[in-house]
């Protein structure tokens, strides 16, 4: 079984405040894998050490074989990543803003040309290339975004809330480009809120305190703690890691 993720331990300090604390986990390859956790709870750090983005306090992660400590332009240049704000420009059109990150990536000539195509395709942009970005909703920057995510071929995507603010309709035609991506092999990590795209991938993990404080399939996660639901599931894991910390006390009494 190969790993597209293989982190261990992993730590992240901002001064003396923990942001991360021994996150340990393994993805293979193909698979669609959901962080699910309460706001502050160290999904997007989490995600951008695996990216590259920030260094570990301690721990090791591989991401696609390449080691986060060394070799982070590798998985830059391998990786597509999607972060919370999109990451455009709203003063360039749709085809500027994919043009730009066509340089980001090497990508020139016939290559650069078939993989626009492709893409615009895939994500259904046709009509919207010569719009402004700061024009567009936030469903359209969305699937912009995950088209500049693309363009180079990843073969692991990473993609931090991509539906928060998002409507109903945008949110279900993201989820069918990201199930077609993953029909075709491509392995997918994804930060949410919502129960129910965590429920359709492979693995979640609940983060919680800086913690991943479960990690397993829906199903054998639900079917070993008996609960129904994956709200069920994570008030339970909450509960279980708020009371083993004395700090935590309030939430038992909150959730
Ligand atoms: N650069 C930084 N400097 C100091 N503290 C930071 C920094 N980045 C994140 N934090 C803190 O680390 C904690 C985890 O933040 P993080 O953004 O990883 O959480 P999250 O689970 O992604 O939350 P959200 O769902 O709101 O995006 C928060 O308390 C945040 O304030």
């Amino acid at each position: 079984m190969n790993l597209a993720i293989d982190a261990k331990g992993l730590h992240k300090k901002f001064g003396s405040y923990t942001a991360v604390e021994g996150v340990t986990f393994q993805l293979p390859e193909g698979k669609k894998m959901a962080f699910v956790g309460p706001n502050g709870a160290g999904k997007t750090t989490t995600i951008r050490l695996l990216c590259g983005v920030l260094v570990p306090t301690e721990g090791t992660a591989f991401v696609l074989g390449h080691d986060v400590m060394t070799q982070a332009e590798e998985i830059k240049q391998k990786i597509g990543y999607m972060s919370q704000k999109f990451s455009l420009y709203d003063d360039l059109t749709v085809e500027e803003n994919m043009n730009f990150y066509a340089g980001v990536y090497n990508l020139s000539g016939q290559r650069k040309l078939q993989q626009k195509q492709k893409i615009i395709e895939l994500v259904g942009l046709k009509e919207r290339l010569g719009q402004l970005v700061q024009s567009l909703s936030g469903g359209w920057k969305q699937r912009v975004s995950l088209a500049c995510a693309l363009l180079h071929d990843p073969k692991l995507i990473v993609l931090d809330e991509p539906t928060a603010g998002v409507d109903p309709v945008s949110r279900r035609i993201f989820w069918n480009i990201i199930n077609l991506l993953a029909g075709q092999g491509m392995t997918i990590l994804v930060s949410t809120h919502y129960m129910d795209e965590a429920d359709s991938c492979d693995y979640i993990g609940f983060v919680f305190n800086g913690k991943l404080i479960a990690f397993g399939t829906p199903q054998e996660m639900k079917e070993r703690e008996h609960k129904k639901s994956l709200d069920d599931l994570f008030i339970y894991y909450v509960e279980q890691e708020a009371s083993d910390d004395p700090r935590n006390k309030h939430i038992k009494k909150e959730v």
